[in-house]
Formats: C-alpha cells, structure tokens, sequence
C-alpha cells in the first residue's frame, strides 16, 4: 500500500484507501467536460460546428478579441506541470503529478468558478517544455505552472511570460508567496513587529522560498535579516556547493552555517523544504513570540503539537487545512486568476500580487459576519494568534481577492477590458457562488469541534465499517459499530479495514450491559400495540435497529445511521418504535440537492405520502427549521404544476390552502405559491409574478406529494449531475438518519455526521 508509516496513518484525517478509493470511484479522476450548449439537434449541429462555427472562426480572424466572447478562452486556464517537485514528495515525473494538477483544476471550478483543464509535461528538458507551453496562449485566458522545481521554474516561468501575452503564473512562486505575505503582515502586526527591523530565516530555497523572499524583501524587509537555507544549509556570501543564480542573490554576509545556528534568535521562520526540518531545539532557540510558518505539503517541517509542546508564545501555520492557519496558495490562485481573466490581462504583476495578499490580510481583521461564522466551524473567530488568515471555504474571498486583483490590473495598465463599476462587480462575484454549497463542509466542522458518539446500526457490513472508520479518522467522533465482534473483525480483515484504531467501538448487541434497560424501555413502549415482553426481548437482542435506537434514546449515543440492508419505511418504522417525534412537530424527511454551486432541499421525501394542506404546511416549517439549522435562511417556495391559480386542480387547490394555512400561523420565514419549479428556480421567470413574496430564488422547494418529490431528486441526480443527499430525517426527537440500501461509504459518512450535527449540543 502507498504511504506512509503507522504513526502517520493514525494522525490522518484519511486513509491511504480513502484517498484511492475517492479517486478512483464512479468516473476515475476528478474532472470531466460538459458541453454548454445544447447538442439535440441537427440544428444545434449545425450551429456548434460546421457550418455555423465558420461565422465565429472569420470573426475570431478578423478580430481576436471576439475569442473572448465565442469561445472558452476568456475563463479557461491551464494546469501545467512536469512533475520535477511534486508538493514536498519531490520529482516522481509528468504523469504522478496528475492527480494533483487535477486537484487544482477542480479548486479553480470549486472556488472561483474558473475552468481549467490539467496538462502534464513529459519533459525535465527546460526548452522542450518552453516550446510545448508557449505555443498553446490562444487555447487559453490564462496559464497556471505548478510543481516545477527550482531552478528550472524560474527560466521557465520568465521566458514563458515574455513569449505568451496571457498570464503566466507559477503557483508554487507567487501563489505561495502572496499567502504567506498575507499571513506575515498580520502575525507581525500580532507581535508588534516591524517589517524593517525583523529577522527572518527561510527554510528551503526553492520554487516557492525564492519568491516568498523576494516578495517580502519588496514589501520592506531588510536584505540583511533575511537568511536563507536549503540541504547545504545556510546560503552565506562566497558559498559555492549547490548554488544557482537566484539562491546568490539571496546569500547573505554572515558566520552562521546551518538551519540551526540560523535559527537561534530568529522572529520569524519559513518552512518549504520538507517534513520534519525543524527540530524542538531549533524553535526553542528562536525570540520570543515567534513566528513559524511551516509550509510543506503534505506533512510541515514541524506540526503545531510539536511547537505547543516546547512554546506557548508561537504563532503557527501550516500548509494543511486541518490546523488553524492553513497557508496554502489554495486561498490565492482561483481567485488571482479570476480577477486576472475578468479584466483580460496580459500578465499577473507585482502590485496585482501585492494588491491579493493586502486583500487578504485585511479580510482576516475584518469581523465575521453570521453567513460566514458558519465557513469557521459556527464560532466566530477573532483575528488572533490562531487566526491570522481566512479559511479556503470563506465565501468572503470570492468578492474580495479578484475585485483588488483587477483594480490593480487596470491601475497599472495590464488590463485589455475595463470594469467600471467594482462595486457592481463584488456583487456579481458574490453572486458566483452559493454559500450555501459549503453547508457539508461547514457541517463537518462543526461537529469536528464538538464530536459525537454516533452508533452505526449495521456494524458487519464493510460499506459501515469504513464509513465508521473514516468518520473516527475525520476526528468527528467515536462511531460505534454494531455487531458480533469476531464476525466484525473477520469482514474487515478481508476488506483491509483497521478496525484497532482511536474512535472505533464494536458493540455486541447480544452482550450488552445495557439490554434490560433497553428492553423495558421497549416493553413499556409497545405493550399496548399488540407486542409481547419476549418481542421486545427479541428486538433488542437480534434487531440492530431496535438495539441503536434505544441506545440513542436512553442517551449511551448521540446518534444513529442505518438503512444499508433494509428498505427506507422498514429501518424508519423500526426507529420510530423506539423514538417519537420532537413535541410539536412532525416526522419528515428532505434532501439536500448540490447542483453546479447551488443547493436546494427538497421536502418531503420520505414520509408522506400525499400530504394534506395542513401536512405541506407542517412540512414547510419542518424544512425551513432544517435549512436554518444547516446555516441559511429559507425562502419557501410551495412547489406544484401550476402558478399562483394557472392551471388549476385539486391538488394545485391543496398548495394554495397550505400557503394560507402558513400565513394563518404567522411563520417567521419567507414563503409563497403554489408555483412552477422554473417560476421557483428561475429569477426571470419569477418576475413575472412581481407580487411574488420570495426575495429571491426558492432554496426550500416543497413538493405536493411524495411521488413528485423523489422523482425529482432522483431526476436531478442521474441527469442533472446532481449530489444528492439525504432524505435527512426531520423532527424526530432523537437523531437518526437512514442511508438509501446499498448506499456508498462516502453516503454513509454525510450521513452520520448529519445525524451528529442534528444531535445538537
Ligand atoms: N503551503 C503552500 O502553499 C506551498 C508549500 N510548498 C511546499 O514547499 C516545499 C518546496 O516546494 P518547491 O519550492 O515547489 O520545491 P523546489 O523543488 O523548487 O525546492 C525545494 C527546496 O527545498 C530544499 N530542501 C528540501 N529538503 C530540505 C531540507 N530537509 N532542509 C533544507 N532544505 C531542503 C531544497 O534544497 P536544495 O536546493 O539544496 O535542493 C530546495 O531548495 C514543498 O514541501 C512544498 O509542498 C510549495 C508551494 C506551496
Ligand atoms: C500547495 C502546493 O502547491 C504545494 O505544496 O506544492
Ligand atoms: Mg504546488
């Protein structure tokens, strides 16, 4: 198996066969390419290709700044890599870079809405490469160069930019260098620092050391305070071993000779060499309110517990996004391009760089608003030693980053395409993405800071096993499987699944401690409805359902997660014995749908059948309570086949009375119908109703009946590309949820950790 050692697997947020399976399951990879247009037709034919594509090829001929309104160009960039330093793994060549140039290209999508396809060089030949890359500018906006190593990025990258008039970016130099210049301002300003007067050593003299250096040396630090290091260790004046133009200019007059001496005094240290350079001596050696950024990927040159436990004056960061402080050039790139491609520019300069990292520095002083709380894990974070930069998922950088980067292109000249209006511009940024397509992600963290016990219900089958063992990796929990433990132990030996880890529990039902509590507490429940001491006894010891969910109801878990091996009505009818509804309200289920940034729940998907007015109005509550719990306001849209009275019919009549049932109860969120799912969905269309009381697009659609609720869902996923997930059980008074039979381990997790987030507290 790939990897890494023992001690390093327990520490990870996932397993080695986490990270393959992920990759290799449904379409193997991360990225695939959908057209945009419609192609039914033979007129859509003729239309995207011959004949029709001629008119915009003589157009683009005629005037090639039309290639930004008839093709890709104007939001495409290139992922470019030959893979000669591979993150901190170093040079294992083209083709092992790709899942990492993937990676990147999904981040560009996920982030900053910018398309991007992932390119990988064969080639460790510097003017082979050249010659490959500069000849493809007209299929770009834009040209993305990562993990080359140094020096050759350097040739690379400014021979490229003076041969290409399209930006020519090398992630690893300025991407890196932006973020950590953003992380520095703020962590000086912290410590009461000055740029002119602070001593810093740089680790590793590479790709993204060389630009960080020289980056900060323009934004004011003293040449002399900063010292650089790489194998040789200190790069002094008159060294000859391992040197390269760009580490001379950097060397320094000193006596000092390694990492170590270096580092003794030092306010401030950069890490981008290779896991584990820093040692305990050298971080107690440096000044007092030191400042350490350990930047390797995928492991630091020292881990925060290392730093705590020689110092508690440190301010910390590293690479990863499972530490406070995460500086990775993921908070720069998508978002330095988007600005970059928005105004056309030709080139990515020093005061657009510049311009990024202040803007991001100062987002990170700037007070966090409630839709954003949710992207740090619900706490508001104050700017401090453990919050010196925004997070990758803060739905702030999309507004913020490529607004300063453009104002900056036009300021200094670069820009092709003016943008008058900025203002104008954040919003339509702001616009782009859909906080609400973060939900999952700021749901996972929230349950990661408070864990939970959850019990998974079908401990022998393997899809539950690794599902529990990748909940317990992501640190959000204990997660209990349920079952006979050598049975357990057998499956998961044959599956490779390490059950002996921190966070697994195997419970045996027939064994427990707790099964006459669990059994009374049934009895007393189901005495009256036709059931016997010994079916209650049954229950408990064969039913694993019966069993989870008395432990959830007698408070030994949190919560629950089953339904891989029984149908959805049986699992929840076996709950339901043991679990009522929340007082006051009513059991229904809704399903969250992700769909190209944006994402609606739909309800109810799971209970009623043919709901009545009353019900539908219970189910609006239910879903907009849910929508609010998962971090956004509702906008209720009353879903039907006709609009606002057009065309009517009993069960268009049965909305309509909902919506009145709804403003009888004054609800505390915005509703209206029936209406259309295009009316709901569709600003444009909903104008027409301009009496509409929706502020803005549906985000909660209720369906009429059930039947129209799954089938849309289940349209939207095997159509549409949608993620969907659920439906997440609502208004039980304990938290369950119940996967689809056959679900997929990945299903499974969402779904607990939806169960332990739901369990409140
Ligand atoms: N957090 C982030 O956003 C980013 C982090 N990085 C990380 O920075 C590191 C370097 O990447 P990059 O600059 O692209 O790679 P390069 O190959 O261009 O440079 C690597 C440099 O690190 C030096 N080095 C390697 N091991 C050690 C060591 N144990 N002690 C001192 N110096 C060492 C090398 O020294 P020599 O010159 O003697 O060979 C070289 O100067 C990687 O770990 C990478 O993951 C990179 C980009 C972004
Ligand atoms: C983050 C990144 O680009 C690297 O480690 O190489
Ligand atoms: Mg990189």
């Amino acid at each position: 198996m790939p990897g890494t050692d023992k001690s390093d697997r327990q520490k990870a947020s996932v397993t080695d066969i986490e990270a393959l399976d992920f990759h290799s399951s449904g379409r193997p990879g991360k990225l695939e390419i959908t057209p945009t247009k419609p192609m039914a037709t033979q007129r859509d034919l003729s239309l995207a290709y011959s004949p029709g594509v001629a008119v915009p090829v003589k157009a683009i001929a005629e005037d090639p700044s039309t290639a930004y309104d008839y093709t890709t160009r104007g939001n495409m960039v290139a992922v470019i890599s030959n893979g000669t330093a591979i993150l901190g793994l170093g040079n294992l060549g083209a083709l092992a870079s790709k899942p990492v140039m993937e990676g990147k290209s999904v981040l560009f999508k996920r982030f900053a809405d910018v398309d991007s396809i992932d390119l990988e060089v064969d080639t460790e030949n510097v003017d082979e490469f050249i010659n490959c890359v500069r000849y493809l500018g007209p299929s770009f906006g834009g040209i993305n160069l990562e993990d080359i190593k140094a020096p050759d990025c350097f040739i690379i990258e400014s021979r490229l930019r003076e041969l290409m008039d399209i930006p020519v970016f090398h992630d690893d130099q300025h991407g890196t260098a932006i973020i950590a210049a953003a992380g520095l301002i703020n962590a000086l300003a912290l410590t009461g620092r000055d740029f002119k007067t602070t001593k810093l050593v740089c680790n590793g003299a590479g790709a993204a050391a060389i630009a960080c250096i020289e980056l900060i040396k323009a934004m004011g630090f003293a040449p002399d305070n900063v010292i650089l290091c790489d194998t040789k260790g200190v790069i002094y004046q008159g060294r000859e071993d391992g040197m390269n133009q760009w580490k001379s200019a950097h060397a320094v007059k000193t006596d000092r000779r390694s990492l170590a001496e270096a580092m003794a005094g030092a306010d401030v240290v950069f890490g981008l060499s290779a896991k584990g350079a820093f040692s305990e001596e050298m971080i107690r050696s440096m000044a007092p309110r030191p400042i350490i950024f350990a930047m390797a990927n995928p492991d630091p040159e020292i881990t925060p517990e290392e730093v705590a436990r020689i110092r508690d004056d440190a301010i910390v960061a590293t690479g990863r996004s499972d530490y406070p402080n995460q500086v990775n050039n993921v908070l720069g790139f998508p978002y330095i391009f988007r600005g970059a491609l928005d105004v056309r520019a030709s080139t990515i300069n020093d005061a657009m760089k510049i311009a990024a990292a202040e803007a991001l520095a100062h987002l990170a002083k700037e007070d966090v608003p409630d839709d954003v709380a949710a992207a740090y894990q619900g706490v508001r974070p104050r700017f401090g030693a453990q919050y010196i930069i925004p997070v990758p998922f803060d739905p702030r950088l999309i507004s913020a980053i490529p607004v300063a980067v453009a104002k900056a292109a036009m300021e200094t000249g670069v820009a092709r395409k003016d943008i008058p209006d900025l203002d104008a511009y954040a919003r339509d940024l702001k616009a782009r993405r859909d906080p609400i397509a973060s939900t999952l992600q700021q749901i996972y963290a929230r349950v990661r800071r408070q864990p939970k016990r959850v019990v998974f219900a079908e401990g022998e089958e393997e899809q539950m096993m690794r599902a529990a063992v990748s909940y317990a990796n992501q640190q959000l929990g204990t997660a209990i499987l349920v079952g006979r433990d050598d049975r357990m132990r057998e499956i998961a030996e044959r599956a490779g699944i390490d059950l002996d880890r921190p966070g697994i529990q195997l419970l045996n039902a027939r064994i427990s401690t707790r099964n006459d509590a669990y059994i009374d507490y049934l009895y007393a429940r189901i005495q009256r409805k036709g059931f016997l001491y010994r079916d209650a006894q049954r229950m408990i010891h064969n039913d694993r359902n019966h069993f989870a969910a008395c432990m959830v109801a007698l408070g030994d878990a949190d919560a629950m997660v089953t339904g891989l091996t029984r149908n959805y009505s049986t699992a929840l009818e076996d709950v339901r014995r043991c679990i009522d509804p929340k007082p006051g309200h009513r059991v229904i289920g809704a399903s969250l749908a992700l769909c190209r940034g944006r994402a609606v729940l739909v309800a109810d998907t799971a209970v009623h059948d043919m709901p009545s007015s009353e019900e539908l109005a219970d189910i609006a509550e239910e879903a907009a309570g849910l929508a609010r719990r998962l971090g956004y306001e509702p906008r209720v849209a009353m879903l039907a086949y006709s609009t606002f009275g057009h065309p009517s019919g009993e069960r268009s009549e049965r909305v309509r009375e909902a919506v009145k049932i709804l403003d009888r109860r004054r609800v505390d969120f915005e509703y209206d119908g029936e209406m259309a799912a295009d009316v709901a969905l569709n600003p444009r269309i909903m104008e027409q109703y301009p009496f509409c009381r929706l502020s803005g697009p549906g985000n909660v659609l209720v369906m009429p009946a059930f039947h129209s609720a799954s089938i849309s869902t289940k349209m939207l996923q095997e159509l549409g590309g949608s993620t969907v997930i659920g439906p997440l059980l609502v208004g039980l008074d304990k938290s369950v949820q119940i996967v689809s039979m056959g679900a997929k381990d990945s299903d499974i997790v969402n779904m607990a950790t939806l169960a332990a987030y739901n369990s409140g507290g």
